[in-house]
């Protein structure tokens, strides 16, 4: 393989061994890996448009990745101290708050793709 493709391989692996970890070790991006499976399926069920499908894998996306920075910056800000600091906890805050802003859209594209054919499902 030529130098810039094996360049390339290895970040690719790299990424994907840093998505692997999270899985692995982070409670909270198992819970939102699960909660994208769960929306996956109900997008499948419900047979939702291709246009419906781009924001809810929006979502997806947005919150993973935002879950992934989180991780990133909490584990950058221990490498450098584990002593309590003021600009410690500001750095870890600002990161969970991303998350939270990206679940929160997550949260609002889910009811307003899902809930309209799920409540006529259910009680029409
Ligand atoms: N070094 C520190 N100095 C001051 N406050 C901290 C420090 N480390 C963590 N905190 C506070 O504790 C909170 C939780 O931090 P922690 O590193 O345990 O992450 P977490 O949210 O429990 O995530 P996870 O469960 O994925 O490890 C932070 O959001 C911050 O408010």
């Amino acid at each position: 393989m030529s130098g810039w493709r094996s360049r390339e391989a290895r970040a690719f692996r790299s990424a994907w061994a840093g998505l692997a970890e999270a899985l692995r070790t982070e409670r909270h991006f198992r819970f939102h890996a699960a909660a994208a499976a769960i929306v996956v399926g109900l997008g499948l069920w419900l047979d939702v448009s291709r246009q419906d499908w781009l924001w809810l894998l929006l979502a997806i996306a947005g919150v993973w990745a935002a879950e992934l920075i989180n991780t990133a910056v909490e584990r950058a800000v221990d490498r450098i101290s584990t002593d309590v600091h003021p600009l410690a906890k500001s750095a870890k805050d600002s990161a969970a708050g991303a998350v939270l802003v990206t679940a929160m859209f997550a949260v609002a594209v889910g009811a307003f793709v899902l809930g309209p054919p799920l409540w006529r499902m259910f009680f029409q």
